[in-house]
């Protein structure tokens, strides 16, 4: 018997159907991946499963009996839980009391007061069972991010849970970090738990999978075995149309071209970065990978004069910044594509157009009032350019898919025509198809003479785009190599170093 079956579901948001006629069925103990383009419904449909919506049509048969999700309460107690990619974890608390949170606790002896002591054991045996080990009393920041998805997936199983969805789970995490929950996926599955996996990496969704579910503009393209398809065949299924070979051109430049980025001893305040130096020259795409805590975030933030210097120089077009602030940074056309889009890059209920034009508002003022129709249609053309999926330029950005969101930041960032783009994981959740536009969009920028500081924790998309390589580690620039012919292996031999040798080394 299926344990879940959802049946011709519907959603609409106004007019706009976001699912129509959505069917599946889910078995105990499989890994059920779930793809689709930017905006083709994912997102919705585990909000059905989860209660946060309700539907406005069709049916949910859980364990063969019909059942209604009214909040997410009631989807728990079913036996269903979600672990989003931002994670739902305070901060400051520890394992134990994030993992506590929210659940019925057992009474004590007495009849008041928790029951620590069986609260702990269930914990201990849930670890044992799934072959955890994890420190609990660690506080969530203390922990690595691999550490803090399994902390949140061992608090979804302590809620019994049967279906468990992960939405895009390994967004930040490094492959080899990734790996980690690969192994605990299998120990879940083993003992029978669901998964619905929702993910744009395709090497990971061939990898866990079982099955895999299509979704295309709110309506279901197909389910398929994994055995029976490839890559190619999916990206069909999602878009309909053939899948373009991607032409990327990599560009190794001399030292005699103009610098535009140097960056030479920096170290920041609060000791996350301790000593960097590294050079971007124009029309370069420079690559930065490191290992999660490496302090790569750090790095661009300090760039960006986000994050104070406590030693070292920062220079943009050979001008030194002193006590630079963002606005500065923007002055001098440095752009930064943050990590965490929805607290840095957007106002949530703002427009896209007021979004998009915000930094660069003057461009449209005679000094008196803005020309709006000059806005609109730069707006729209850059929502043409970077397909946002929207109703208009007029949509509130909250409403948006995340990688329409992550679109709408990319195009906010080139009405700025920036020298210096500083991207962090600016493909993160982002289809496969809008991932190749990013990168051809960045290349055709260092064209126009500006330059590009990539960091992704994906070494396989730092190998794909970048002209050149800095490995990092524990805020310290241990190697700068030129990517022709570099292995991921090499890489990663650098990373685990350990900062035994920081030298820099010119491959
Ligand atoms: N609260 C809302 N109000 C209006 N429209 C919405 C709302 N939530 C989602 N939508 C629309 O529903 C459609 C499906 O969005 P959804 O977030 O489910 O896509 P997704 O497949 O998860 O995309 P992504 O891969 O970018 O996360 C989109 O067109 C989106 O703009």
């Amino acid at each position: 018997m299926s344990l879940l079956k959802v049946k011709e579901v519907d959603k609409k948001f106004g007019s706009h159907y976001a699912l129509s006629k959505i069917s599946l069925d889910i078995q105990p103990g499989e890994v059920h991946a779930l793809v689709g383009e930017n905006g083709a419904g994912k997102s919705t449909l585990i909000k059905i499963l989860t209660g946060v919506y309700p539907l406005d049509g069709g049916e949910i048969d859980w364990k063969g009996k019909r059942v209604t999700i009214t909040d997410p309460n009631s989807a728990r107690r079913l036996g269903i839980n979600v672990v989003h990619q931002d994670r739902h974890l305070i901060p400051s608390f520890s394992g134990y009391e994030n993992l506590y949170l929210g659940l019925d606790y057992p009474k004590n002896r007495v009849g008041f007061g928790v029951d620590w002591k069986s609260l702990k054991q269930r914990t201990e045996q849930l670890k044992e069972s799934l072959g955890i080990d994890l420190d609990l009393k660690k506080t969530a920041t203390e922990m690595s991010p691999p550490e803090r998805t399994t902390l949140e997936i061992l608090r979804a199983m302590m809620l019994d849970c049967q279906l468990l969805i992960l939405d895009e789970p390994t967004a930040s995490l490094t492959d080899q970090e990734s790996e980690m929950l690969f192994q605990l996926i299998h120990k879940l599955t083993a003992n029978g738990t669901a998964i619905l996996y929702v993910s744009h990496r395709m090497d990971e969704i061939f990898r866990l999978s079982d099955r895999i579910t299509v979704f295309r503009n709110g309506q279901l393209a197909g389910t398929l075995q994994k055995a029976g398809t490839d890559k190619e065949a999916l990206i069909r299924l999602m878009t309909n149309a053939e899948v373009k070979k991607s032409t990327f051109q990599k560009r190794f430049v001399d030292d005699t071209v103009p610098s535009v980025l140097t960056v030479s001893h920096a170290a920041t305040m609060d000791g996350k970065v301790k000593d960097v130096s590294l050079t971007v020259r124009q029309g370069e795409i420079v690559g930065l990978f490191g290992l999660a805590g490496s302090g790569r975030t750090e790095l661009l933030e300090a760039i960006y004069g986000s994050r104070p210097l406590k030693r070292g120089e920062v220079n943009i077009e050979n001008n030194r910044l002193r006590a630079f602030t963002p606005r500065d940074a923007l002055n001098r056309r440095v752009v930064l594509i943050p990590e965490d889009r929805r607290g840095d890059a957007l106002i949530m209920g703002m427009t896209i157009r007021e979004n998009m034009t915000l930094p660069v508002l003057h461009q449209y003022s005679n000094g008196i009032k803005v020309t709006e129709s000059k806005e609109k249609t730069e707006v729209k053309s850059w929502m043409d350019f970077m397909k946002v999926k929207a109703t208009g330029s007029e949509q509130s950005v909250q409403e948006l898919s995340g990688g329409n969101q992550q679109k709408v930041v990319f195009a906010k960032a080139l009405l700025s025509k920036p020298v210096l783009f500083l991207c962090d994981e600016p493909t993160q959740a982002v289809d496969v198809m809008t991932r190749d536009e990013i990168h051809r969009l960045l290349r055709e920028q260092t064209n126009q003479e500006s330059a590009v500081l990539f960091v992704s924790s994906d070494l396989q998309e730092v190998l794909d785009i970048a002209d050149r390589i800095y490995v990092q580690h524990d805020g310290v620039t241990l190697a700068e190599l030129v990517n022709d012919g570099i292995t991921p292996e090499e890489i990663l031999n650098i990373c685990y170093q350990q900062g035994k040798d920081s030298e820099v080394t010119h491959g």
